[in-house]
């Protein structure tokens, strides 16, 4: 089993499967771009599918999210999930992605055996969106999102990093519009993890605001209904159910003590945590011939190093070297 220290067990792996993104979101990477991954840095296909199987047969991983970068821009992207899907155990396997390419590719994903879709999509307005990610690709999101319900990777999820003055005067159309397309909104606290290091505890929009800015319209009730367990959203009912919304507060509502989470970066590096600033490098050990039982017990000794949370707001917190996009998000 992955455990840590402080007893937490790691049960839900998130494998970035490239950090190349066709999307420039402000809060996660310069307009410029990055300088992304040499090719021969990245695992393969085949060597992302055998540390998968690791974690799933021998260290009791059950959830496997795809994410990125862009996970939509990997090419063998349907061909990992099916070898993920019929793995014994069968793990629970879902995609975060910003819905580029989902319109062309949620039909053959779901038939790979995808479980769901997380979306995500910050405005409803196609000018901010490209005032925001740069890019003019709003309606690919839009089209993305409804093939995704139409395929059936359900529920499906959006979210949305609200940003003072950009789009924090969206949130009451956004939890309209996602009800009436039945998707379930999560709003996002924006975290120190952007490659510019342009972050700020004044710029960022807080839960209690989101709250706030929500409670005008809807009437939101606690979600005793179903347990929360480790998820980073807390979530309400909203005008009595069934429909949710989700509000993650990573900064001022920290998940930190339930965390069942561990990751693995395109280029084979695992990370105990979101904000860790080491990491343990399966690929080289691959690559120089280490077997099953060696590369397990490499993560195992990674996750018994976690620490207890993020402590971002420790005197001594130091932002991770790498940005969201290449630890994957
Ligand atoms: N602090 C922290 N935030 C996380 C972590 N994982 C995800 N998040 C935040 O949650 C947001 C949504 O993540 P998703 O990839 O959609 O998945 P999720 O909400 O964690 O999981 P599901 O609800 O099960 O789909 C991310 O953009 C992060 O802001 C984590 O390990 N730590
Ligand atoms: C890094 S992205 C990777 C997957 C895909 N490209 C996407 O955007 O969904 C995963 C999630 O991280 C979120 N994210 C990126 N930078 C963030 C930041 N600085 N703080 C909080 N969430 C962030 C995005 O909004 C997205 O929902
Ligand atoms: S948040 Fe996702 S879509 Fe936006 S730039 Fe980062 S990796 Fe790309
Ligand atoms: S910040 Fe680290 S410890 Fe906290 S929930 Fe995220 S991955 Fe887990």
């Amino acid at each position: 089993m992955l455990r840590d220290s402080f007893g937490r067990v790691a049960t839900d792996l998130r494998v970035s499967l490239t950090d190349k993104c066709n999307l420039r979101c402000t809060y996660c990477m310069p307009p410029e771009g990055l300088d992304w991954l040499p090719n021969a840095q990245l695992l393969t296909a085949d060597e992302i599918v055998r540390l998968v199987t690791i974690g799933v047969e021998r260290l009791g991983v059950t959830e496997v999210r795809y994410t990125g970068g862009e996970p939509l821009l990997r090419r063998e992207l349907v061909d990992i999930v099916t070898r993920t899907t019929a793995l014994d155990p069968r793990p629970q396997v879902s995609l975060t992605t910003n819905g580029i390419g989902l319109a062309r590719l949620a039909e053959s994903l779901a038939g790979a055996g995808l479980d769901r879709v997380n979306v995500s999509l910050d405005t409803l307005d196609p000018a901010t969106f490209k005032q925001l990610a740069h890019r003019d690709r709003h309606a690919d999101v839009i089209a993305g999102l409804a093939a995704a319900d139409q395929a059936g990777l359900r529920p499906v999820k959006v979210n949305a990093v609200l940003m003072r003055g950009v789009n924090d005067h969206e949130a009451v159309p956004l939890l309209r519009w996602c009800l009436e397309q039945g998707y379930e909104l999560r709003f996002i606290e924006q975290m120190p993890l952007d490659a510019q290091h342009g972050w700020s505890r004044d710029d960022m929009v807080t839960a209690d605001e989101i709250l706030a800015l929500l409670t005008g319209s809807f009437d939101l009730t606690a979600d005793d209904l179903e347990e929360r367990g480790s998820a980073p959203a807390e979530r309400f009912l909203v005008d009595g159910g069934p429909a949710r919304v989700g509000v993650i507060g990573s900064v001022t509502r920290p998940f930190c003590g339930a965390c069942d989470r561990v990751r693995l970066t395109a280029d084979g590096q695992v990370r105990n945590c979101l904000f860790a600033t080491e990491e343990s490098d399966l690929k080289t050990a691959m690559r120089d011939g280490a077997s099953d039982d060696e590369l397990a017990a490499r993560w195992v000794a990674a996750v018994s190093r976690k620490r207890a949370g993020h402590g971002i707001d420790d005197p001594s917190f130091l932002q991770p070297s790498r940005p969201m996009s290449a630890i994957g998000g």
